[in-house]
């Protein structure tokens, strides 16, 4: 049994008078990959969104309904969204390193949020978080070079060790590959299982080939509703609602 990290319980959200996201509940667990599927526009980014507060970052976007994170409210006043953010990471769908090196890029974080006390210190932060990324090797030598001077695929792989470096608990991706080709895609498919060892890793895709491989469970979200909430396998092969089975036969979407 994998512990739950994340409970998103009634939970809307609303941009200006419409609502994006109508009464999901979900438990998102601890040491898997959880993926979100679903047609274009049926809130998937936006509920993803909600689960580190990245809405409010979003003038008019309002949400409500409770989410937890190990049993604390992550809308409680008391909840310091910054830190939050480290706690639950994002990676977004184009690559976005800071215009910064590599190192700097890594070292940013840690270093705002005092993870290192002097230079031997970070360089171990940095080291790590790189080689969690599957990284180190190809940048070990140029870690001074421009974090955008690497490959689309690199770029991706910077930003999840970018996300890494402040020990999260739980990594947010919002169709991480989207932007990247095969051979990129099959590296950071390969890093996913290997770090959900470690966190709870949730994966907005369009793709239900790359739900299929990556995940062990998957949300089907449809005009805001979660219809339907299972094993990966039983998504794919054996979906209970009507809907699922129409969007995985490729009937819509
Ligand atoms: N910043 C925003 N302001 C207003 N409406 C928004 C905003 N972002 C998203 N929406 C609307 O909310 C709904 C859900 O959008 P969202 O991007 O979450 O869906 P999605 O399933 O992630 O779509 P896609 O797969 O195309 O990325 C859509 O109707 C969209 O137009």
């Amino acid at each position: 049994m994998n512990e739950t990290k994340l409970t998103a319980r009634n939970v809307d959200v609303f941009y200006g008078p419409k609502k994006a996201i109508d009464n999901v509940s979900i438990d998102i667990d601890n040491g898997i990959v959880t993926a979100f599927i679903g047609p274009s526009g049926c809130g998937k980014s936006t509920f993803l969104r909600s689960l580190n507060r990245m809405n409010d970052t979003i003038a008019d976007a309002r949400v409500t309904g409770e989410i937890l994170l190990d049993g604390e409210d992550i809308y409680a006043a008391s909840m310091d969204p910054v830190a939050l953010r480290a706690r639950v990471g994002m990676v977004f769908q184009k690559p976005n390193p800071f215009p910064k090196t590599i190192y700097e890029n890594i070292a940013y974080g840690p270093r705002i949020h005092g993870l290192a006390e002097n230079k031997a210190d970070m360089d171990a932060v940095v080291e790590s978080a790189l080689t969690k990324a599957g990284l180190w090797e190809e940048v070990k030598d140029r870690l001074t070079d421009a974090g955008t001077a690497l490959s689309g695929g690199q770029q991706q792989r910077l930003c999840i060790a970018r996300a890494i470096a402040v020990s999260p608990e739980v990594i947010l991706m919002d169709e991480p590959c989207s932007a990247l080709d095969p051979i990129a895609t099959a590296k950071i498919e390969e890093l996913i299982d290997e770090l959900k060892e470690n966190y709870a890793i949730v994966i907005v895709t369009h793709s239900m080939q790359q739900a299929a491989r990556v995940s062990q469970r998957t949300a089907f979200f449809h005009l805001g509703n979660l219809v339907e909430y299972g094993e990966t396998s039983d998504i794919f092969t054996n979906p209970r609602e009507e809907k699922t089975k129409d969007y995985i036969t490729g009937r819509y979407g």
